[in-house]
């Protein structure tokens, strides 16, 4: 069985994990890459390359986050694709450059391996017309490419997955809005296995509210801030992305300090969490609404995933909706996939730990055995 490297170069990370199979046969995390630049990344990249065994590797298997109009599935690295994730990097400020340093560095030492390029917008290409669009002059937004692409897709797409298995269901039968809580978030609402709509947009700014970034404001306060405040464009843009959010209200992007701290009386990081918690429950509920029936609530990544007070906090008071956590379930003493609502609910809310790199290796593979099909046929 052929091995598969994943790599998931984020804003200040570098995930990767050499696949056997769906058998892991070494994994790793560098943190805190991203401050020095991309010379950080490439000296990532290269120790990760140097130190793990790569013979019989099949291919490389990287996350690109902007996928933009042009990509809806995985897709082979060429250099026609390499410039069109070049293309889209006002789009993705924080991620699309680390994902290309991944991609050239792969290439670079692994010259004969077959790179394969798996985008976060891919899943949410279902999404309707009335989803993707923005509500302005429909012909400047399409001579400027103006429209909503949503991210996150690997994982809302394998949690959806995994949460119709739990629940025992066909994921084509099966409703459920997923809430990606990372230092990045999303919500969302996955109809039979498709995206329905996510609060992400043309960019990852827009929506809940996340680490460094704002989510969803009046674009009036942009105006104001360029017109009033004397700000230029690059520095709006700097303080909606990595100023804004958890770290503008409060400090800091760590959302267990956040507890800690509301714990403790601290009153920023009090309005920081009700903020974040109430963002996400309004989704829950616009989602529940477009959806019109809810079969499951999915909690999953770092926040989603370990913490219980956000879990509880977002989905209070819903029980009008059928949407509620039981505590005793959900007392921190449980991992894994699970079910914390209380039996016999009307919506089941889950926990299911994502899995991006599992997905992105089983997308890889299905791009080589696509590839290769058509000559064996010969
Ligand atoms: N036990 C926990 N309680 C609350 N938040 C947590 C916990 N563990 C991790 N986190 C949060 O998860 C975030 C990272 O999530 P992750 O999905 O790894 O993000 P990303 O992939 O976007 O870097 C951190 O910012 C941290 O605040
Ligand atoms: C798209 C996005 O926001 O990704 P991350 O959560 O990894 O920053
Ligand atoms: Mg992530």
């Amino acid at each position: 069985m052929s091995r598969i490297l994943v790599l998931n170069c984020g804003s200040s990370s570098v995930k990767w994990r050499l696949f056997h199979g769906s058998d892991t046969a070494g994994k790793g995390l560098v943190e805190r890459v991203g401050s020095g630049g991309p010379a950080d990344h490439e000296a990532a990249l290269a120790s990760i390359l140097s130190s793990v065994d790569l013979s019989g590797l099949a291919a490389v298997g990287h996350r690109v986050v902007h996928g933009g109009d042009r990509f809806s599935a995985p897709t082979i690295v060429t250099d026609e694709v390499i410039a069109a994730v070049r293309d889209l990097v006002p789009l993705a400020p924080l991620h699309n450059p680390a994902n290309l340093t991944g991609i050239e560095v792969a290439r670079r030492l692994l010259p004969d391996v077959t790179q394969v390029a798996v985008f976060d917008t891919a899943f949410h290409r279902t999404m309707p017309a009335w989803a993707r669009a923005y509500a302005i002059d429909t012909s400047v937004a399409d001579r400027w490419g103006i429209q909503r692409y949503g991210f996150h897709g690997t994982s809302h797409e394998y949690v959806s997955r995994r949460t119709a298995a739990l629940l025992g269901r066909e994921v084509t039968d099966t409703n459920v809005i997923t809430l990606h809580l990372g230092n990045g978030a999303s919500a969302c609402a996955v109809k039979g296995g498709r995206s329905l709509i996510t609060s992400m947009g043309m960019s990852p700014l827009e929506g809940l509210v996340m680490g460094t970034r704002s989510g969803d404001i009046d674009p009036t306060i942009i105006f104001h801030l360029r017109r009033v405040g004397g700000l230029d464009v690059d520095q709006i843009d700097e303080l909606l992305n990595r100023r804004s959010g958890l770290v503008g209200l409060a400090g800091d992007n760590d959302m267990r300090e956040i507890i800690a701290r509301r714990d403790a009386g601290d009153a920023a990081a009090t309005l920081a969490f009700d903020m974040y918690c109430q963002r996400i429950k309004g989704y829950v509920g616009a989602y529940a609404a477009l959806l019109g029936r809810v079969d499951a609530v999915t909690f999953t990544a770092g926040v989603g995933e370990n913490a219980a007070p956000v879990r509880a906090a977002a989905l209070a008071g819903l029980t009008a909706f059928g949407i509620a956590v039981d505590p005793d379930r959900d007392d921190g003493a449980r991992s894994g996939e699970r079910i914390i609502s209380p039996d016999g609910a009307p919506v089941a809310v889950c926990v299911v730990p994502t899995d991006e790199e599992l997905e992105i290796a089983i997308q890889t593979r299905g791009v080589l055995e696509a590839d290769r099909a058509p000559s064996e046929q010969r």
